[in-house]
């Protein structure tokens, strides 16, 4: 087995067996989920990722509601949509892209969504229940890179986990699922006392800093588990974009056990679990078991 971890492969996986769930649902009860992406502004990044996450709702046979407004939306305005949104029935999950321009405040906006279509998972709500081991709505992201890390290792229990970031939507989820999973957790980050030391203790290493190939090669143990959710463009040598991880790949490569890329291993699996918790949220709102 290659000691790459080929996200791309495993989301395209995930989203067929999706669809496959989807149509159940049709022929079964009748309906099918939705999900309403909102975008407010034209940050060029935000509007390629609604764009595919539009296009691949619509791949898995789920129904896609695309709300675009301007950058100058008052946050009355938006409050105004995320309360349609809440009590329209046809939409059973509803995402607010972030970042949001400057006059809204972005959590004011996430805690007005229903916490049962909250399919980010970024509601205080489902923070809490995460926390406290409730029913909740886990964010994608972290929820995506659990599902790489169980395919590949199995049981997690026992092992030494280091979440590298400490964001409400990364790295805090991600240290909760990795307790709940039995790993020692260690949640480093920017004052960290020796910072290399501490990854390099780590069995699993989850690099969620936003900040360009920091992990370096020496970071890393011999054989362990390195998950790069870092997504930075930058100026290659040849004055090109493109896009590294939070981990310098090739270096790291050469001592980890198995690692992911950067594009084609978090970054797919986003989107694919964010339709997977439109799914989540669409069963338990009709009252079926899944
Ligand atoms: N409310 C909210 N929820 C989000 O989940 C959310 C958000 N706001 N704002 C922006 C970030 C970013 N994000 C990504 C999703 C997919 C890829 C992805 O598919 N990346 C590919 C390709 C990237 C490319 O080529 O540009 C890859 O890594 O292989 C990346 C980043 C979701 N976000």
């Amino acid at each position: 087995m290659s000691n790459i971890i080929d996200g791309k492969a495993f989301a395209e996986g995930l989203r067929r067996r999706l669809a496959t769930q989807i149509a159940g649902l049709k022929e079964k009860h009748g309906f099918i989920p939705g999900l309403a992406v909102v975008l407010v502004g034209e940050d060029p990044a935000s509007k390629v990722y609604v764009r595919n996450k539009a296009q691949q709702t619509v791949e898995v046979g789920m129904a896609s509601f695309e709300h675009k407004l301007p950058a100058t939306t008052a946050q009355a305005e938006l409050l105004a949509l995320v309360k349609r949104l809440n009590e329209d029935k046809s939409v059973n999950g509803i995402l607010v892209q972030l970042p949001l321009p400057k006059q809204i405040d972005p959590q004011a906006v996430l805690d007005a969504i229903d916490p049962a279509k909250d399919v980010d998972g970024f509601h205080v709500v489902n923070a809490g229940r995460l926390a406290t081991g409730g029913q909740a709505l886990v964010p994608c992201t972290p929820l995506g890179c659990l599902m790489l890390l169980k395919d590949r290792l199995g049981d997690l229990s026992g092992k030494r986990a280091v979440v590298l970031g400490r964001s409400n939507i990364v790295g805090k989820p991600m240290a909760q699922l990795l307790l709940g999973e039995s790993c020692t957790v260690t949640i480093a980050h920017s004052k960290t006392r020796d910072l290399a030391g501490e990854c390099r203790r780590a069995e699993i290493l989850v690099a969620a800093v936003g900040r360009p190939e920091m992990v370096r090669g020496d970071w890393v143990a011999p054989g362990a588990t390195v998950i790069d959710v870092g997504i930075n463009r930058i100026t290659g040598p040849d004055g090109k974009g493109k896009l590294v991880g939070d981990v310098a790949f090739a270096e790291a490569a050469k001592h980890a056990g198995a690692i992911t890329p950067v594009p084609g291993g978090v970054g797919p699996m986003t989107i694919a679990v964010l339709l997977q918790n439109t799914v989540t949220a669409a069963c338990r709102q009709h009252g079926i078991a899944i």
